[in-house]
């Protein structure tokens, strides 16, 4: 029969750790109304003793949240556990979560005690947090680095106080999976009442297993796992909650598991997580970043449109996302090219696909991404036999200074004939100088939507990239420039959103878009 995995979500609490700031207590609401959506068990909304800014929002939350167990962290003090309780009791469902190093190296030179005292210490706050609640879980702060025989007593004896989880924290990263699972296989064989508890784990990424260890902890027998949304968390993070919930979905073969997570909305959880927190997911970044179901080698979307499954172990709808992305880039082969004039409503006999792949290849080595803008547009340039860029940057010589006067004086090639044009603002800078030059010259009616700037650094040298986003006749032109001179990078973009444009008028035009 098939397992339930508990998910545990400290997104707000161990996440929250490895923020520059912390979140303001709306936005930790955000975030647990968001969990709840998401369907997690468990959500761990602070520590409320350590400041009055927690304690309020974990009250806020524990009033707030319904359909979830709320938790609050405690250490092994009776004031911890009195405010941790103050904060939780409004809840419909409350779990204090108590937490003691139990390794050598965090009992002696940390807490300067010996185990015995760890064993007190456990006992008396696992029996004075019961007169609290009965969901009480323990945690073996450390767990990784305890030996396997203190280990087992501890678990032994939190049991035995009442603790009704136990949770086995990988505080530091420091296990790799065969050797984490068989420390949950060893509890399971050498504790007597073991049953008694719901086991839990809770891994850091310090070596980059976190997700990889909790798997192998779950294939072991463990029943709830502990984990952040993207994760986050102190240092290197927690393990990816999101990760962990696909592979028990897409793994099910494996691990005989179940959770009571909505998938679909995994996704917009994610993002939401990432936009409240500040902290970007990379684009490689398994199941919710941005790479994660876009394909953009030819073989690769060859194979994707023959059968999705060939490259696809999951599809991007069950996790709330709404389709395949096949990016068309210099490594694209025919079939995304016909995919995509497909797509727009051409058929084979509409175009000369030879003609079209070759000039598609010349547009995608200068512009690293084509659109289907771009595509649609060369297939009828080739007719009429245009340059793929028809605006050229000669020149440009930019001022400004600290009156708030920008001048821009560009020589810019249109096909053949060259022009000369400047433009002069008062305090609107240098950008909208060149932007007006621009418009002057090539007087298209075009209006900028976004323009966004960001460095990357390569060596010793920041270099600057420069988004923009400009209208044309109710459609969207991108176009990004790459330079160590941000003045350079923003003409480059607007150029490259121009030339696309000067392609694709024709087509707008007959279109009557
Ligand atoms: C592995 C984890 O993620 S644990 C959670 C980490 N989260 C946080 O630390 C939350 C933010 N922390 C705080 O706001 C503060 O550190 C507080 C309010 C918790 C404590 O502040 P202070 O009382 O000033 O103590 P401080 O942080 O300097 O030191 C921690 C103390 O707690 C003790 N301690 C640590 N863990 C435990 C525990 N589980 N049970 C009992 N005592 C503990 C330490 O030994 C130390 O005591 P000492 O000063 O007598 O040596
Ligand atoms: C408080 C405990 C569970 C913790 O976060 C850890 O050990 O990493
Ligand atoms: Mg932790």
């Amino acid at each position: 029969m098939k397992q339930q995995v508990i998910i545990f979500d400290t997104t707000l609490r161990d996440g929250e750790q490895s923020l520059q700031t912390s979140l303001q207590v709306n936005e930790k609401l955000q975030i647990a109304f968001a969990l709840e959506k998401l369907g997690v068990d468990i959500i761990e909304v602070g520590f409320p003793i350590s400041s009055p800014g927690d304690f309020k929002s974990v009250r806020t939350i524990a009033q707030q949240i319904k359909n979830c167990i709320v938790c609050g962290l405690a250490r092994c003090i009776d004031k911890d556990i009195d405010i941790a309780a103050e904060a939780l009791k409004i809840a419909q469902n409350f779990r204090i979560h108590i937490f003691l190093p139990t390794s050598n190296i965090h009992i002696r030179s940390k807490l300067k005690k010996n185990f015995n005292q760890i064993i007190e210490m456990t006992v008396h706050a696992i029996q004075y947090a019961r007169k609290y609640t009965d969901d009480i879980e323990f945690s073996c702060e450390d767990a990784g680095r305890t030996s396997i025989d203190n280990l087992c007593r501890i678990v032994e004896i939190a049991i035995q106080a009442g603790a009704k989880t136990i949770n086995i924290p990988d505080t530091v990263g420091y296990s790799t999976p065969y050797q984490f699972g068989e420390i949950i296989t060893a509890l399971y064989t050498k504790i007597p009442i073991i049953d008694k508890a719901i086991i839990s784990v809770h891994c850091h990424n310090d070596l980059g297993m976190a997700v990889g260890n909790s798997i192998a902890a779950i294939q072991a027998g463990a029943r709830q796992v502990e984990g952040t949304i993207n994760g986050i968390g102190e240092r290197a993070g927690n393990a990816a909650l999101e990760e962990i919930i696909m592979a028990i979905k897409i793994r099910e073969d494996l691990l005989n598991s179940y959770t009571n997570i909505h998938h679909k909305e995994i996704y917009n959880t994610s993002k939401t997580v990432s936009q409240l927190c500040n902290i970007p997911i990379p684009s490689n970044k398994a199941i919710v970043g941005s790479n994660a179901f876009s394909h953009s080698s030819g073989i690769h979307q060859d194979g994707i449109l023959k059968n999705r499954k060939n490259y696809e172990i999951m599809t991007p709808e069950s996790i709330g996302l709404k389709k395949i992305q096949l990016n068309l880039t210099p490594r694209s082969g025919r079939a995304a090219v016909k995919y995509h004039m497909k797509k727009m409503g051409y058929q084979d006999k509409d175009y000369n696909m030879d003609k079209l792949y070759n000039i598609f290849l010349q547009l995608a080595d200068k512009k690293g991404r084509v659109f289907d803008y771009d595509l649609e547009a060369l297939a009828f340039i080739d007719n009429f036999n245009e340059p793929i860029d028809y605006f050229k940057i000669q020149s440009f010589n930019i001022y400004t200074n600290s009156s708030g006067i920008s001048k821009a004086l560009i020589e810019l090639y249109c096909g053949k004939q060259k022009h000369i044009c400047s433009h002069s603002t008062v305090g609107n800078g240098p950008i909208n100088a060149i932007y007006e030059t621009l418009i002057n010259i090539t007087k298209l009616p075009i209006n900028l939507k976004k323009y966004t700037l960001n460095s990357k650094e390569c060596d010793h040298n920041i270099l600057g990239q420069v988004n923009v986003i400009i209208a044309y006749k109710n459609r969207q032109f991108h176009g990004a420039g790459l330079s160590s001179d941000f003045i350079e990078a923003s003409i480059k973009a607007i150029i490259q959103a121009l030339n696309s444009i000067w392609r694709t008028r024709k087509i707008i035009k007959n279109k009557k878009c």
